[in-house]
């Protein structure tokens, strides 16, 4: 669990605050700040620390001042000119280098508040950006030292690079995969062949237009005609200079989606397409010039789950990626609620609706889970860090595998959690702010959108939590792990879970995919690991709530109300990265109609334009 800083020592004073944190512009959310029960300055650097508020305005200034980041309202990008455009901000992350190396190991939590940064920005390039160097290169680069000389070309974008295990028939179930990857012996070669249509790549990022490798996950057959099961390799999918394709490969672009637009996502098939023998991502298994196959996991499951660990990667980044979304949409819906009055104690005194209690019950809850996502999102990516270097450095000791089932398990309800609470937020933000949240310039359809997909990819939502509860069904014998408390509690629940299902007569495959025992399970899991969300608000609303606890709910969140938009104001982001009219620090509302004035008279613009042509 990230150590809790000591309030004193983490917060400076009160001159760092304000070089680092400048003062909002005067308006109509002044009243509110004034209203504020505490400094939302002190709370930005109790939370982060000086060092990572230093790195979030030198990455927010750098985006603002870059011509490639400038903003275009009202004109519509075509999907062709959009993914284009995200390339060429993608390449300017590499040249800015944010971060060193040396930056990162002395405090991984830069690289997530990177990931965050940019994505607040538009999550288009930062996927692109991560997709190649952290999902595609951390791969490789974790594999063996055999892949060292890949990472300048990787970080010089030399190459380009996807990660390709998802086919047009399966997603979820690794095991149906069915690319092959043969070994010809005769020739020291992998020979990489998708059998029919339904077996080719399919959604796989970056892959619709820039890639030019790809990490390809397919079976592995020894001469022998054995499977051994999923395995992954580096393939080159075009040409590195003409961007054209590779002998017997067949890439291209998926087509628009749902949101990301930016990004694209792209299918390949494979016709016999073969690969040096080192070309095989040695993380489970090996093969031998003669062709016969070796593991350091001698236990099928074992060499499964290691083959699929990386993933656990993109789940816990998920989680802080959701909870960012979340974050965004709710510094748009309570500025705005703040701001906008409708009815009043008088006809001629309006009030502002996050007066209302109707308001405060839509919002609030999801600002206490923003909250305690955000702290237990880096409290996971820290685990994860630990686990990680264990991996790094070869660690094959129980606690390491421990480390490793727990952090499926953890990241497995942890993406699930933080990605639907993000999606059910941006739609109550949405229709918290009424029209004006329904208009795009807004951002709030961007926003949910834009988080619709971390439901989906890096494994949906619903089996995922199937892992966690067949995990946590597998605690009935011993509990080993250190980071979670009251076990004993769980260790119950579960049991009075399995008896109840066991007495109807389900086979323990029921069992594990019975909603039931999935989601109750999951989420008491999830809270007791998050104890913050226990005593929190979004607990007593959601499960018990009484007449009692209903007032008691009110009362808190009439205190609450008045410290909701400084509460915003510490992870909101400047005005031209939340973007969004209605959102701005000032409260300006009224600013909304300059945009609106600025976006019809482009629009006007470009039709005389036009009816003069
Ligand atoms: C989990 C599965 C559903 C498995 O299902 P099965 O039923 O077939 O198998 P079992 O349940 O029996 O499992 C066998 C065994 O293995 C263990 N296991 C499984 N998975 C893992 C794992 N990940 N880690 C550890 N252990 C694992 C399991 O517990 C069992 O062991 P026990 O019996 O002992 O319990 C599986 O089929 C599955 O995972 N399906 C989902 C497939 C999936 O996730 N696909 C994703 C494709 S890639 C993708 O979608 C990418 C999208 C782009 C996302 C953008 C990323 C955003 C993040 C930012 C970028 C990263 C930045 C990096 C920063 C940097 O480093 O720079
Ligand atoms: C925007 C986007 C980007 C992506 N990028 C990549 C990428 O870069 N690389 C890559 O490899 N993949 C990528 N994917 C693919 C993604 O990983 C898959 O979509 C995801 O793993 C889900 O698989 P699927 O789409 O085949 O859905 P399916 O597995 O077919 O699921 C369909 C439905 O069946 C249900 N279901 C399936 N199995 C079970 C079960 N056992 N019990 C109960 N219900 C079940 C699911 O809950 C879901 O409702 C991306 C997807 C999207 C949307």
């Amino acid at each position: 669990m990230a150590p809790t800083p000591n309030v004193k020592e983490a917060t400076g004073n009160q001159s760092s605050w304000n070089t680092l944190l400048p003062d909002f512009p005067k308006g109509p959310l002044s009243k509110y700040r004034k209203k504020a029960s505490f400094n939302w300055k002190e709370m930005a650097v109790f939370l982060d620390g000086e060092d990572i508020i230093r790195l979030k305005n030198r990455i927010f200034s750098a985006l603002e001042s870059d011509p490639f980041f400038a903003h275009h309202p009202g004109e519509e990008l075509s999907r062709e000119k959009y993914q284009e455009l995200t390339f060429l901000r993608c390449k300017r992350l590499f040249e800015y280098d944010f971060l060193t190396q040396q930056e990162i190991i002395e405090n991984p939590l830069k690289i997530l508040n990177m990931v965050i940064c940019i994505g607040m920005y538009d999550w288009s390039p930062c996927l692109q950006f991560f997709l190649h160097c952290g999902v595609f290169g951390g791969t490789i680069l974790s594999a063996s030292k055999r892949f060292a000389d890949f990472a300048k070309k990787i970080y010089n974008m030399e190459i380009f690079g996807c990660f390709a295990l998802t086919e047009l028939s399966h997603g979820t179930n690794t095991k149906g995969i069915r690319t092959t990857a043969t070994f010809d012996h005769n020739t020291q070669e992998f020979i990489i062949n998708s059998p029919d249509f339904e077996a080719a790549k399919f959604w796989v990022g970056n892959m619709g237009k820039h890639a030019t490798h790809a990490v390809v996950y397919a079976q592995l057959y020894t001469p022998d005609g054995q499977c051994q099961g999923l395995h992954s390799f580096i393939v080159q999918i075009r040409d590195t200079k003409t961007l054209l394709p590779m002998p017997g490969v067949m890439v291209g672009d998926i087509g628009k989606k749902i949101g990301q637009n930016g990004l694209d996502n792209g299918f390949a098939m494979f016709h016999n397409v073969r690969i040096p023998k080192e070309s095989i991502l040695n993380i489970t298994g090996d093969v031998s010039p003669e062709g016969k196959y070796s593991s350091s996991f001698k236990d099928v499951k074992e060499r499964f789950s290691a083959a699929l660990g990386s993933l656990s990667t993109g789940r816990i980044l998920i989680t802080a990626v959701s909870a960012t979304n979340l974050k965004l949409a709710l510094s748009i819906a309570i500025r705005f609620s703040a701001t906008r009055h409708q009815f009043g104690p008088t006809d001629e005194e309006e009030i502002p609706v996050i007066e209302y209690q109707t308001q405060q019950w839509r919002l609030l809850p999801y600002l206490a889970a923003a909250y305690a996502l955000d702290y237990f999102s880096k409290s996971l990516f820290e685990n994860f860090v630990e686990f990680y270097a264990g991996l790094l450095t070869k660690q094959r000791s129980q606690r390491q595998a421990d480390l490793g089932r727990e952090i499926h398990a953890l990241s497995a309800a942890s993406k699930p959690l933080s990605s639907w609470t993000a999606q059910q937020a941006a739609q109550e933000c949405r229709e918290a702010c009424g029209g004006h949240g329904y208009l795009a310039m807004n951002r709030l359809g961007e926003i949910r959108n834009d988080n619709d997909p971390n439901c989906t990819y890096e494994g949906d939502n619903n089996v995922l939590l199937q892992q966690t509860s067949n995990y946590l069904m597998s605690w009935m014998n011993c509990i080993r792990s250190k980071r979670l408390s009251f076990k004993y509690e769980m260790h119950y629940y579960i049991r009075q879970e399995k008896a109840m299902d066991v007495s109807t007569g389900w086979s323990e495959a029921d069992i594990r995919s019975s909603v039931m025992s999935g989601r109750d399970s999951v989420d008491i899991f999830y809270e007791i690991c998050l104890p913050q969300l226990r005593s929190g608000i979004s607990r007593s609303i959601y499960r018990e709530t009484t007449a009692e606890v209903a007032k008691c709910v009110s009362f808190l969140f009439k205190q609450l109300k008045d410290d909701a938009v400084a509460l915003v104001d510490v992870f909101a982001p400047p005005d031209f990265i939340l973007n969004s009219p209605i959102g701005k620090a000032s409260g300006e509302v009224r600013l909304l109609v300059f945009h609106v004035y600025t976006f019809y008279s482009c629009v006007i613009h470009k039709w005389n334009v036009h009816n003069r042509t």
